[in-house]
């Protein structure tokens, strides 16, 4: 048994506050930032892209994972995503797979009703536990198999 992971969830939405300043929001004007607790205590962090064909815009998730992916990769541990006002948001439901690919069962999700796991966020999830197969199961979630 871990102990529960120490963060600091004001660092954490003033990271997803601070990511809104790179937000591409022109069609939607509904500028997303997003920030997460690496398990290595790196925070890393996202803004939507949008596109005018709307289906490819990106999620504010879809960046952050991005940029977990490109600095190193790791485990999230806490998530927090605000809209432009600074309100706290919930993933929408793609990110919510998105996010169970980095972050498990275990990762905490910044709710407007409080921290929850991402059990509660996405309950029964589909993640790399139900690919069998051990050469596509990465050995834990956010890790490439070889
Ligand atoms: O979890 C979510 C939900 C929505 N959006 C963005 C997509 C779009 O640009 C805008 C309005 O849906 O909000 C995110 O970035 N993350
Ligand atoms: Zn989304």
């Amino acid at each position: 048994m871990t102990d529960a992971p120490v963060v600091d969830w004001d660092a954490l939405r003033a990271a997803a506050r601070a990511a809104l300043e790179h937000s591409y929001a022109p069609y939607s004007k509904f500028p997303v930032g997003a920030a997460a607790l690496v398990d290595d205590g790196r925070v890393v962090s996202g803004a939507n892209v949008e596109n005018a064909s709307y289906g490819v815009t990106l999620c504010a998730e879809c960046t952050l994972v991005g940029q977990l992916q490109m600095t190193g990769g790791g485990r999230l541990v806490a998530f927090a995503c605000v809209d432009g006002a600074g309100n706290l948001l919930m993933p929408c439901g793609r990110c919510r797979q998105l996010l169970f690919e980095f972050g498990g069962p275990t990762l905490l999700v910044d709710s407007p009703r409080g921290t929850v796991p991402m059990t509660e966020v996405l309950p029964d999830a589909f993640g790399p536990h139900d690919l069998t197969d051990p050469a596509r199961t990465p050995e834990k979630p956010g890790e490439a198999p070889q």
